[in-house]
């Protein structure tokens, strides 16, 4: 056996226990899970997604670009909004609300809509997408920490269906906006469950000490809502709100969060005379990065959090399940995530002797951490495979990094690739669609790739490819 035959362990991001990569049996095959349904890889090796070869895609768009599978969006956010539908049909209901800080353009607003979801927006900015393409605005949650009196004036004269309140310098907010416009604000409260998600530090939401929501301990989300309930002339009271972070891979945190929100929903009812009508119970689904990744599937998510719910009301009062509000949910990576990779093409291959003699090989692309900021921000995985040829060469393990005047400017930290990788070469890496684009930077004066949807073998430009001129543009000194 030769010494990379024997795998190699790398540290999980997230930290997790380390993965370990095996030697693979065929090292162009494809692992499902981290593509999109419409991705495959053709007799020549090369790859194809929704019908269109990545050499028509680079030759016609160029690299470094993100290549989104419309088929696969549509299809994921349509199991979410039917399995979502089916699994609470005997609670309240359920609705699904797309997370739009996940990946959000014209087209994909449009999609969201078509699919008969729900959006979420975080910014004005994001909610002037939605305007542009006429997204009802009752079907549009407004979230932030820190929400502008612009931003609330926009999203109340654009008559969105759910303000999340964050705080209570914000409820006064929202009521002099709602009194100046002479509307009523329909209201959701984000409370803090105290719950530590199995993520990141940086993506979780749910434990006390950080900015996002009102506290369950000390009441202060009691309090909120009861501020909330003392302006029935300026704010509607809808329900509560939880987000516990990101890239989850079990429920058990979802199951505390819901009981504690349950819990103080019910005692909202008793003591406050309120009968809530909606909860959320936010978004945080996790996605495949790696072979090591195994998320559940949207029909057992669903079953599983219709079962946290019931349970959870079940112990509360009396039990009854008839008043059991509708509840939403935020996915934004599940949706998104899977249905986007990166095309870029290899320039340097650089073997670098490390320690104990052992070479690791570096492979710089056109891109990096401007247009994938998750690596060096979160220490996330991803992987990685030759896209425009077959190769018989032996698997090697590489790391990926991009031309960013940065050592940390890694895209994939391990993976194998054939060893014959060559500048020239296209590389793919799956699973870029959420949070890739949207926290892409232009650090060191560099354009952003464009973003190309495919379908039905076209291709076409959603977000186009920034030039030297934009950046100039700006720069007006
Ligand atoms: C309030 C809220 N809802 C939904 C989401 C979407 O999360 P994800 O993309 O992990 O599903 C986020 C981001 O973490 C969030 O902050
Ligand atoms: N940006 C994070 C997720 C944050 C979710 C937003 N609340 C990531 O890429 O994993």
């Amino acid at each position: 056996m030769r010494a990379h035959e024997a795998g190699v362990l790398h540290a999980d991001g997230y930290g997790g226990p380390p993965i370990y990569l095996p030697f693979p049996d065929d090292v162009m095959a494809l692992t499902p899970a981290l593509w999109s349904r419409t991705v495959r890889r053709r007799d020549d090796g090369v790859l194809e997604v929704g019908g269109v070869s990545v050499l028509d895609l680079a030759r016609e768009h160029g690299t470094a670009a993100y290549i989104l599978d419309e088929a696969d969006f549509r299809a994921r956010a349509g199991a979410f909004r039917d399995e979502y539908a089916a699994a609470f049909a005997h609670l309240g209901g359920a609705d699904v609300y797309y997370a739009g800080k996940a990946f959000l353009c014209s087209a994909v607003a449009r999609w969201v809509m078509e699919e008969g979801l729900n959006l979420d927006v975080c910014t004005g900015g994001e909610l002037a997408v939605a305007q542009r393409v006429g997204f009802s605005g009752e079907r549009i949650a407004l979230h932030g920490n820190n929400k502008t009196l612009a931003e609330i004036r926009q999203a109340l004269s654009y008559g969105v269906g759910r303000i999340v309140v964050d705080s209570f310098a914000e409820i006064e907010r929202i009521v002099a906006v709602a009194t100046e416009l002479g509307v009523v604000a329909p209201v959701m409260l984000r409370v803090t469950v105290g719950v530590e998600a199995h993520t990141h530090e940086f993506i979780a939401t749910g434990h006390e000490d950080q900015k996002f929501g009102f506290s369950l301990a000390g009441d202060v989300a009691f309090n909120g809502v009861r501020e909330i309930l003392a302006h029935p002339g300026q704010l509607r009271f809808l329900g509560l709100h939880s987000h516990i972070g990101s890239q989850i891979f079990d429920t058990a945190g979802f199951e505390t969060a819901a009981r504690r929100l349950v819990r103080l929903h019910h005692r909202i009812a008793d003591e406050l005379g309120c009968a809530a009508p909606e909860i959320d119970l936010g978004g945080g689904y996790g996605i495949a990065y790696t072979s090591q990744h195994t998320p559940l599937s949207t029909a057992v998510l669903a079953e599983e959090m219709s079962h946290i719910v019931e349970q959870a009301f079940k112990t509360v009062g009396d039990g009854s399940l008839d008043d059991v509000p509708r509840v939403s949910i935020e996915p934004g990576r599940a949706i998104v995530g899977p249905a986007m990779f990166t095309l870029y093409e290899v320039g340097t291959v650089k073997p670098v002797t490390v320690a104990d003699g052992h070479v690791r090989t570096y492979v710089s692309v056109d891109g990096g951490m401007s247009d994938n900021a998750r690596p060096a921000l979160y220490d996330a995985d991803f992987s990685v495979t030759l896209a425009n040829r077959a190769s018989s060469a032996a698997p090697l393990v590489v790391r990926v990094v991009g031309r960013h005047c940065e050592a940390g400017d890694i895209v994939v930290q391990d993976e194998w690739l054939p060893a014959d990788v060559t500048p020239g070469d296209l590389l793919a890496v799956p699973g870029t669609g959420a949070y890739c684009r949207s926290l892409s930077s232009q650090y060191n004066h560099t354009p952003r790739p464009p973003v190309i949807a495919v379908r039905n073998g076209e291709s076409r430009v959603l977000i186009r490819r920034e030039t030297i001129d934009d950046l100039l543009g700006l720069d007006v000194g």
